[in-house]
């Protein structure tokens, strides 16, 4: 996951950065690694400002207000492909044809065999490792192959007026670029673009794997006229008071430009696929994703928990409190140990100014991070039996730091639970668990697994449980992805060998070099560099 935006203001006399940059700071869950906006003014031109750190790192007053115009994306990234390097901050951008950015939260399964054909076949430089610079060249190739952009200035000359602005691009030109994505990129994608001049666009892959929705507003300056907003999270578009917010369809592409909103499905082949962790932890409680509110889907996950725990642990248990490890799992505690009966205690103090853990590059950070960010209460311990409650257990860093400190504070006895199900498999869809060696259940019982977390017993959620938890919102979802837990991947989205391959590379990724301080690329207007 990473978190996207953009913003289509009525008004082009207003610059939209400043919007931008708040739904960054509301998306910024999603992404801790890097932050950037790419804006578009008069004339087409653009103006960018990323780097790594988090946006409030990356953006001050004054880098926020030379970023001019009045539509533009922005993009907070946790690298699931490529490095940690400043120079895969997004949005990315490329200047022919047209001048396009785009910012892409997801991976591509596929990165190499596209990465050989632009070389080889469309003659474009790729000078990162990023996926996501690769899926804009393809977006930029496709685009290009309208001929529009290589018309010669002699057959510009004799066209009318019309008949230029008809000729440089048109909605039609996009929604076949990116039904040629679909057939050229496979894995998951969920995207913001914005072609210069023209106008922004958010386009989903056809399995929607990743989130992404669209919203307006009635402009404050333009009569009859509406402001629109693509986000990650409906709780970005919520805070900047956008409304009518619907998810963007699986294989579908919305434009909007001066001349309207368009929206086409644009992939026959569409199967109605989000990823089931967003709901576990990726996404904002408050959000709705694709229908479903994330409050409910977790606080019926803690109602089923809690039969899991009934049914493991006896209604005779000797349970003293249910205890959450902040933040993610509060809503899931908070309704498990009413289904229990027993009471819900704050037992770890947590410091807000320290972010999420599970998306830090680097096993060591990870770990040094919980103790740092999470503390217990003795009080709350002390000669007691707990019950402590997390949304997953995935590498095991923050449940085996937690074990160790009920212990410390006097903890009796210490039962862990978990609202996800043993995470197994690989994630290829952009989620960064690339090896199976570094998932805590890939290869441990659920004993095992209490032995190597020293607890007395961890429960975990039953596969069907958690689909359920999500699915009895919606009617529209067909099934979730769920390949982390079941090894099933989308069809035709993954080889044997790649997974292989990302399993023997992983060494490599491991060795990023950690988050550092902020090292920002430069506000530039791009046409001046
Ligand atoms: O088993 P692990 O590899 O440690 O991963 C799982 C943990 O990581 C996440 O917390 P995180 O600190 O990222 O975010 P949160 O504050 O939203 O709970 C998640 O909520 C679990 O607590
Ligand atoms: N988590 C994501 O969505 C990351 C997007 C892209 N694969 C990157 O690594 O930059
Ligand atoms: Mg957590």
């Amino acid at each position: 996951m990473c978190g996207i935006t953009g913003i289509y203001l009525a008004d082009h006399e207003i610059n939209t950065a400043p919007e931008i940059l708040e739904s960054l700071n509301i998306l910024q869950h999603r992404g801790q690694d890097s932050a950037g906006i790419i804006t578009c003014a008069a004339k087409g031109r653009l103006f960018q400002c990323k780097g790594n750190g988090l946006a409030t790192e990356v953006f001050n007053q004054d880098r926020v207000l030379e970023l001019k115009g009045s539509m533009g994306i922005g993009h907070v990234r946790y690298p699931t492909a490529g490095t940690s390097s400043s120079a895969e901050a997004q949005p990315f951008y490329v200047n022919s044809p047209y001048g396009i950015a785009l910012g892409h939260n997801g991976n591509l399964t596929n990165t190499d065999e596209l990465a050989d054909y632009l070389d080889n076949v469309a003659h474009r430089h790729i000078n990162t490792d990023s996926d996501s610079e690769v899926l804009l060249n393809m977006f930029a190739t496709n685009l290009d192959r309208t001929g529009k952009s290589r018309k010669s200035y002699f057959q510009h000359l004799i066209l009318t007026l019309t008949t230029i602005f008809k000729c440089r691009i048109n909605e039609n030109d996009i929604f076949s670029a990116i039904a040629e994505l679909h057939n050229q990129c496979l894995g998951g994608y969920a995207c913001v673009a914005m072609v210069a001049g023209f106008g922004i666009i958010g386009f989903r892959d056809p399995n929607a794997t990743r989130p992404l929705t669209i919203g307006r507003r009635k402009s404050s300056t333009v009569l009859d006229k509406y402001d629109y907003m693509f986000a990650s999270e409906s709780a970005a578009l919520e805070a900047l008071e956008f409304d009518d917010i619907k998810p963007v369809l699986p294989g579908e592409a919305v434009i909007i430009s001066r001349n309207a909103i368009t929206r086409k499905v644009l992939s026959i082949n569409t199967h109605y696929t989000p990823c089931i962790f967003e709901y576990v932890y990726f996404a904002r409680a408050d959000s709705i994703i694709d229908g479903i509110p994330v409050n409910d889907a977790r606080m019926a996950m803690g109602e089923k928990l809690a039969h899991t725990v009934l049914r493991i642990l006896g209604e005779d248990n000797d349970i003293d409190s249910v205890i959450p490890v902040p933040d993610t799992s509060r809503i899931i505690a908070l309704q498990l140990s009413q289904v229990i009966g027993k009471p819900y205690r704050e037992g770890f103090n947590k410091n807000r100014y320290v972010g999420r853990t599970f998306i830090m590059p680097g096993q060591e950070l990870r770990r040094k991070t919980v103790r740092r960010k999470l503390n217990a209460m003795r009080h709350e311990f002390e000669g007691k039996n707990v019950l402590i409650v997390d949304d997953s257990i995935v590498r095991g860093t923050t449940s085996k730091e937690i074990v160790q400190m009920a212990r410390d504070a006097g903890a009796k006895k210490v039962y862990f639970a978990s609202a996800a199900p043993p995470l197994r498999y690989q994630n290829v869809y952009g989620i960064d668990m690339p090896s199976r060696s570094e998932l805590i259940a890939a290869y441990n019982t659920p004993e095992q697994i209490s032995k190597i977390l020293d607890a007395d017993k961890v429960i975990f959620q039953e596969l069907p449980d958690l689909i359920d938890a999500c699915k009895q919102f919606t009617t529209v979802i067909e099934k979730f992805e769920t390949s982390v837990f079941d090894g099933i991947y989308i069809e035709g989205t993954v080889s044997k060998k790649y997974l292989e391959g990302l399993e023997s590379n992983r060494g490599e990724f491991d060795a990023l070099s950690p988050i550092g301080s902020p090292n920002i690329s430069g506000i530039s207007n791009i046409y001046e560099r």
